[in-house]
Parts: C-alpha cells; sequence; structure tokens
C-alpha cells in the first residue's frame, strides 16, 4: 500500500533543541492512524511541518506522494483542522462553512451531504456560538472537508470533549475512513485513539516510539494474568510458582500478576492446586494500547504526561 505520508529523518529545532527529532513516517492510505505521544511530544510542529506551515530544519517528507517543499501541488487534496475551528459565533453552522467555501474557492453544492457527514444537518441552521465544544469540533471538521480531501489532519480534535462528544468524534473518523479518506489524526490520549485506530505512530520527545497496525503493537504484549488466593499468605508461594516456570510475577493489591501467555493460567491453576492453594479469582487480559505505550518506552503515568484510561472517564 501506497505511503500517503511518509518522511526520513524530519526534524525541526526550536532554540537549539530538537522538538521533532528525525523522525521516519510511513502512514497508509485508507486507514484511521493516530498520532500518539505526550504533551509537548512534537505532533503539532510535525503536522505544521506536513501542511508546510512551517520548514524542517533537516530531513525530508512528502504528502500524497508531493515533496512537502511543494505544499500547493498537495494541499488542494488535503483537509486539516489545527488550531480548533475558527469560526463566526453568530453565524450559523451553514452559513460558516459557506462563508469558507467561498473563500477556499470550495463547491458550495457540498455543503449539506459535509453537515449530513458530520451528524450536523439538524442543528445547521442554529448560531455556531449555540453549539457545544463536540458541535463545534465536528463543524471544524466539516469545514477541513469542504475540499474533497484524500486526507484529513487532525490535531487534537476531542481535547476537552465529553465522553459523548469523545464518542461521537471517533464514530466520524470511521465514517470518514469508511468512504476513502486517509485520517490521521493526533491526540495525547491514548485511551481515545485505541478503539478507532488501524495504524497508530507513536512519538515521544520528538522521536518515533512505534509506527505500524494498531494490532501489532498489542500483538507484541504479553497478556496478563492476575490470580488472587483465598488466603493472602499464598501471595509469595503463587508468585514464585510462576517466576520458577520463566514467567516473572509481581504481587500487587493482593494479587498475583503474571505477563505471561494466557495460556500459562491454566498452568498456574493446577500448580496452586498441587500446593494447596485455592485461587478465589483467575482471569487473564490482552494488554491494553496504555500498558503498550508504557512498555515500549518503559516510562509511566507520571513521566509522560499521558492522560490514564482511568483519568480519561
Ligand atoms: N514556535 C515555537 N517556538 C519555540 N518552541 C516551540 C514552537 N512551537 C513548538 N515549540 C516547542 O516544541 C515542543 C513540541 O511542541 P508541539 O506543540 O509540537 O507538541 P505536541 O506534541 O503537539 O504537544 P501538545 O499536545 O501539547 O500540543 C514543545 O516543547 C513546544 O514548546
Amino acid at each position: 500500500m501506497d505511503a500517503v505520508i511518509s518522511s526520513t529523518g524530519l526534524a525541526k529545532t526550536y532554540g537549539g533543541v530538537r522538538r521533532v527529532d528525525g523522525l521516519d513516517l510511513a502512514v497508509p492510505a485508507g486507514v484511521v492512524s493516530g498520532f500518539v505521544g505526550p504533551n509537548g511530544a512534537g505532533k503539532t510542529t510535525t503536522l505544521r511541518m506536513l501542511l508546510g506551515l512551517i520548514r524542517p530544519t533537516e530531513g525530508r517528507a512528502w504528502v500524497l506522494g508531493t515533496e512537502i517543499t511543494k505544499p500547493h501541488v498537495y494541499l488542494s487534496q488535503v483537509g486539516a483542522m489545527i488550531e480548533g475551528p475558527a469560526m463566526t459565533p453568530a453565524l450559523s453552522g451553514r452559513a460558516n462553512l459557506d462563508l469558507l467555501a467561498v473563500l477556499g474557492g470550495h463547491d458550495r453544492s457540498r455543503i449539506g451531504e459535509t453537515l449530513q457527514l458530520v451528524g450536523l444537518a439538524h442543528r445547521a441552521d442554529d448560531p455556531f456560538r449555540s453549539y457545544s465544544l463536540g458541535m463545534k469540533q465536528r463543524l471544524g471538521i466539516a469545514a477541513a472537508l469542504l475540499p474533497d480531501p484524500k486526507l484529513l489532519l487532525l490535531d487534537e480534535p476531542t481535547n476537552g470533549l465529553d465522553p459523548a462528544g469523545i464518542v461521537e468524534i471517533r464514530q466520524l473518523l470511521r465514517r470518514l475512513a469508511g468512504i476513502g479518506i486517509t485520517v490521521f489524526v493526533s491526540s495525547h490520549l491514548l485511551s481515545e485513539l485505541e478503539a478507532v485506530c488501524d495504524h497508530l505512530v507513536m512519538i515521544r520527545a520528538g522521536r518515533l516510539v512505534f509506527q505500524g497496525p494498531t494490532s501489532e503493537l498489542l500483538a507484541r504484549q504479553l497478556p496478563r494474568i492476575r490470580a488472587v488466593p483465598e488466603d493472602s499468605a499464598d501471595l509469595p508461594v503463587l508468585a514464585r510458582l510462576a517466576t520458577d516456570r520463566g514467567n516473572p510475577a509481581t504481587i500487587t493489591d493482593g494479587a498475583v500478576v503474571v505477563d505471561a501467555p494466557a495460556t500459562f493460567a491454566g498452568e498456574l491453576n493446577r500448580e496452586a492446586m498441587q500446593h494447596g492453594i485455592t485461587l478465589v479469582e483467575l482471569a487473564a487480559r490482552q494488554n491494553n494500547l496504555e500498558d503498550a505505550f508504557f512498555a515500549l518506552t518503559g516510562s509511566t503515568t507520571g513521566d509522560t504526561g499521558i492522560t490514564t484510561l482511568e483519568a480519561a472517564r
């Protein structure tokens, strides 16, 4: 599959600090690709370079096959929402899009279908100022869709939204991918993207941490087995039973937690029984994207600035 975004050694230095530090990107066509990293990781800077708004200090990049030194060639096929939607509060959603279509030289006849696509047809004639934050974001995405783009770049479209608003954006991103638009969407909230992205580009301090299908990242992680003995005095013995069989275990919150293939759960259960230990809980769960990110970066929520799944709820 051809890459719609690619780069080699893309870098941007501000005040002597490499804020984007040698990115080799390859985002395939037809996916929702999540651009994930903590605050300040360099996501917005990268997106601005891809849009030709700022020049890289080093490296090269291509969007839809054209080098970013010639943005006029590809920008007519790229929709973007970088700084949140700039709309006129007193005008309706439809009138705002109409104005942007005229200013941008886009086909005004597409406005109705675009409003439909972002789920705003029923509120299209209400003033922008009466919209919820989620509706405002979706109108911003509608504006980015006016050029009928092949590629959509969105910077933190779920920032500040309530859970219902986040779900609406997720559904919209899937709908857009369904009609063949490649979506490259940034977020510092892993939990928001896990559900929607086929592909991920994860960065930290300007550097690539992982790039590839979401499934590949999840597959790299061993499932986590949690076993709770009836008698907490058995915790150290249970942990040793797992560790002795080559599966490192820790004792956390009254449970033994083992990073091992799910099949090991049965073996652990048998071993526990043979040692007279009764388990009152035994569960294997696949690590989520957040676990995978922390495993890859060797970081904790505290030093990445990433909001945890729990905190995001
Ligand atoms: N014009 C600029 N001048 C100086 N430093 C800048 C400039 N733009 C960005 N930076 C710095 O570069 C780093 C990366 O910023 P960037 O906005 O790209 O991060 P981000 O991943 O988008 O984070 P956030 O989620 O907070 O927007 C930050 O430390 C920021 O302060």
